[in-house]
């Protein structure tokens, strides 16, 4: 398995180019289900959740091709199979997402239900509810959910929670619905906006994407189209939070500031100068991080992608600063871990107190999940001596060569492959 081997202590300046959005990327990949034109999608991170996506929906028969530059054609024209299997699903929860487009499209889909994962249980009954209520006969059997439906019908949706994939899944349902679905409670991400950005080029019929409800006026048909994936904001911000523990100055470019709002305050409260434009962010640290509590909540609150960073940046902050996880039930794997580098922080339910040090000392960690592995690497660059990252398939689940990008900005890191470890 490939590790990451880092020698802390050097400041981090130059540019880096931001990638498109994975939580993006993903859905809107699903979405070529929804037509038997092709789909033309600019910017998709070459990150091994999209690997496993495009696996999935080319067994299904969807065919794709996928160049150098970003670019991926789909053509979902030849679908033969109506069904996302446990091996695949078990590896990227985001599978769950072909649920919505199959059943509005085929009337038929047979999904493997995702198993339970490091961040907590995520179970998917807000999907299930909404396409019921929708008409769909669902049931769970042998791990699957079954869905069959004639045509859905368009209807008024509220979910217990705010959820991303299931706005997103509930969304491309409707699209091909009967009639007017009105989501309430929907989520406000910008991947949820950028997803129905490329519906309604597709010729779909969307209103009060961005806001909390959605209103979906279904069609018979939609067509080919093609679409530029925004930029990831959680990419952008965590190499914010690396430049803000190890020092330095960075330009990142491509980036959208105007999707990263509480992460880019929380980052100027801690210290860091910040300066954007349309589609680029400078920031410049030349002082030991200020202690910076968060919340984490839906957009346009602080996102739970960014603690486990913004818990990274604090354990070297003068001062202490409370974090507080709202979304998932078990996102501190990281702590044990930043604690094995010296860090102070103590977890009582929620909430986390991280007492700044010094300083950290470089040891050997365990990546649990994909942005506790992100926190080990800026932990490993703001330390002294060296940390090795290990299983960092994790990160390479959603960072596009994270170790060529902090190299090219003067980070002393480097990969590991199983061959030469
Ligand atoms: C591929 C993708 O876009 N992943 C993102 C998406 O995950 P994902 O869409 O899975 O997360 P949700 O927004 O659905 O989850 C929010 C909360 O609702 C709960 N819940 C959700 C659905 C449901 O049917 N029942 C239920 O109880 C979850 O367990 C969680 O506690 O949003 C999360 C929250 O911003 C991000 O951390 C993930 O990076
Ligand atoms: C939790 C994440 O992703 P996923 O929903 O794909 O597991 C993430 O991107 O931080």
């Amino acid at each position: 398995m490939d590790k990451l081997q880092i020698q802390g202590g050097n400041r981090l300046n130059g540019e880096i180019a931001i990638s498109g959005a994975k939580n993006a990327a993903l859905p809107i990949l699903c979405a070529s289900l929804l037509t038997d034109d092709a789909i033309a999608l600019h910017n998709v991170p070459r990150l091994n959740d999209i690997g496993t996506t495009l696996r999935l929906l080319s067994q299904m028969g969807v065919r794709h091709d996928r160049a150098a530059d970003g670019t991926v054609e789909l053509c979902a024209a030849g679908v033969h199979s109506l069904e996302a299997p446990y091996e695949l699903v078990k590896t990227m929860r985001a599978s769950i997402l072909v649920l919505g487009p199959l059943l509005a499209r085929y009337g038929e889909a047979r999904v493997s239900l995702p198993g339970g994962c490091a961040i907590g249980q995520r179970p998917v009954d807000q999907h299930i509810k909404g396409l019921a209520a929708m008409g769909a006969d669902i049931r769970i059997e042998h791990g699957f959910v079954v869905a069959k439906a004639k045509r859905l019908k368009g209807t008024s949706i509220l979910t217990d929670m705010v959820t991303v994939t299931g706005t997103e899944n509930l969304m491309m349902a409707a699209v091909l619905a009967d009639g007017r679905t009105v989501l309430e409670n929907a989520a406000r991400e910008p991947e949820v906006a950028d997803l129905a950005e490329l519906l309604i080029k597709m010729g779909a019929r969307i209103q009060g994407h961005g806001t909390d409800r959605i209103v979906i006026d279904g069609v018979d048909r939609l067509h080919g189209a093609s679409h530029r994936i925004v930029a990831d904001r959680i990419e952008a911000g965590t190499f914010l939070c690396a430049v803000g523990a190890a020092g330095g100055e960075i330009m990142l470019r491509q980036a959208a500031p105007q999707t990263m709002g509480a992460t880019l305050d929380k980052l100027r409260d801690a210290g860091l100068e910040i300066e954007t434009g349309p589609d680029w962010v400078r920031a410049c640290m030349n002082r030991r991080p200020r202690a910076t509590g968060v919340r984490t909540s839906e957009y346009p609150g602080f996102p739970t992608d960014m603690q486990a960073q913004m818990m990274a940046l604090n354990t070297i902050a003068d001062g202490t600063a409370v974090i507080v996880e709202n979304i998932f039930e078990n996102r501190y794997m990281h702590v044990q871990e930043l604690c094995r580098m010296g860090a102070r922080i103590d977890i009582d339910g929620h909430t986390a107190v991280v007492t700044g040090v010094p300083n950290l000392s470089g040891a050997t960690v365990m990546a649990t999940d994909l942005r506790a592995s992100a926190s080990l690497v800026i932990a490993g660059l703001a330390g002294y001596g060296r940390t090795t990252v290990e299983r960092i398939y994790h990160l390479d689940r959603g960072y596009e060569r994270m170790e060529e990008k902090l190299r090219s900005v003067g980070a002393d890191i480097q990969r590991i492959t199983r061959e030469a470890a």
